[in-house]
């Protein structure tokens, strides 16, 4: 059988069963089933080997599915291109992709020329992947994420991720901007994320479903620790010494799928569930960095306060959204800056002092 007819006839679906394999439906039409007396099922079945991720990866041709081997394969067309060679990440969110302008002596690369690459559709999101360095300091930058709402799956959006850790990337700095629910918040301060709620994830859509290869990181990864407490005690460190920590914040951040903003009843209760911002992005990166052992520091911009009441005529948009991030253009790029210093100087240097 060909692999345009496997890929025609069944629809690679989602991870659930222990034997982690992917669950095969026979028609997107029909609901997800794990049909065990299937004929090409239980030929997965049997052929339990590891040869299964690349089995199953390339029924989509790579439609479906990134495996180690292609993502290994980004990384070295990237590689091949620039003699940068980059520890952390940034990813930049709405309206602060501003952030690639401190960047010295870059090499820019746009998403669509990037081999198996997603392109950004949303404003805001210039879309393409800087390689520089930041007060002297190697960095690769996402000038522009990719969201669910945009169409793309979650592990798609969060796929560069795994570019950059094979790049040799350990430490990830994720920005986002937000809405802010905590009464205290303002639009313009900025929140250090402390710990997030996946409300796409308790709907059951998770970046890290699907066949598991432990070369990136365990089936079952642990999330208590996912922002690292390090770099935010340093962080507001550096926001006091910046003199801007009067409006610098720490809270819980929440993803919801998006595109519209949330109802008033809806960000009412996610005030009673303890979130302090809300946004479409972020956690599917987080995600899919502490899988594959990164250090995550994250924080929002609070582009605009969340309206609560049914008698405010106001109305979230997503270009007051990018307004705010340019706003506060010059503090991110210098508190960004600051915090690749202090990983530079502490992190990295002592790891290379401890190999
Ligand atoms: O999270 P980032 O990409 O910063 O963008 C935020 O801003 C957009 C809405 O204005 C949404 O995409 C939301 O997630
Ligand atoms: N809601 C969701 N996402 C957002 C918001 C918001 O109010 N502001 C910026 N991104």
């Amino acid at each position: 059988m060909s692999l345009q007819k496997l890929n025609n006839d069944f629809n690679v679906h989602r991870s659930i069963d222990c034997l982690n394999l992917n669950i095969l439906k026979e028609n997107t039409n029909s609901p997800p089933v794990i049909n065990k007396n299937n004929r090409f099922t239980k030929n997965l079945l049997k052929r339990r080997s590891s040869n299964l991720i690349a089995d199953l990866a390339s029924i989509g041709n790579h439609e479906n599915f990134y495996t180690y081997e292609l993502i290994q394969q980004i990384a070295q067309y990237l590689l091949d291109r620039t003699n940068i060679r980059p520890k952390i990440g940034i990813i930049c969110g709405s309206g602060l992709g501003n952030l690639a302008d401190v960047i010295t002596d870059s090499v820019s690369f746009p998403y669509h020329e990037i081999p198996h690459f997603p392109v950004s559709t949303v404003a805001g999101h210039v879309g393409r992947l800087v390689f520089g360095y930041l007060d002297g300091v190697p960095i690769m930058c996402m000038q522009g994420r990719f969201h669910y709402y945009e169409g793309y799956p979650l592990w798609k959006c969060s796929m560069p991720v795994r570019v950059m850790k094979l790049v040799g990337v350990s430490h990830l700095i994720v920005t986002n901007a937000a809405g802010g629910l905590n009464p205290k918040y303002r639009a313009g301060d900025i929140m250090i994320m402390k710990d997030h709620i996946n409300f796409l994830g308790f709907a059951g859509n998770n970046p890290l479903q699907g066949v598991n290869d432990e070369r990136f990181g365990p089936r079952f990864p642990a999330m208590n620790r996912a922002y690292n407490a390090s770099l935010r005690k340093a962080a507001h460190k550096i926001a006091k010494e910046m003199g801007i920590d009067k409006f610098v914040r720490e809270g819980v951040y929440a993803v919801l799928g998006g595109p519209n903003f949330e109802t008033i009843a809806e960000l009412r209760m996610l005030r009673v569930c303890g979130v302090d911002a809300v946004g479409m992005s972020t956690v599917h990166e987080v995600l899919t960095a502490q899988h594959c052992d990164m250090k995550v520091f994250a924080f929002s911009l609070i582009t605009n306060k969340c309206v609560m009441d049914y008698e405010s005529m106001a109305e979230a948009n997503h270009e007051e959204n990018i307004d705010t991030g340019l706003m506060r253009e010059g503090v991110i790029k210098k508190l960004v800056t600051k915090v690749v210093g202090h990983i530079s100087n502490h992190d990295l240097a002592m790891s290379s002092k401890n190999p």
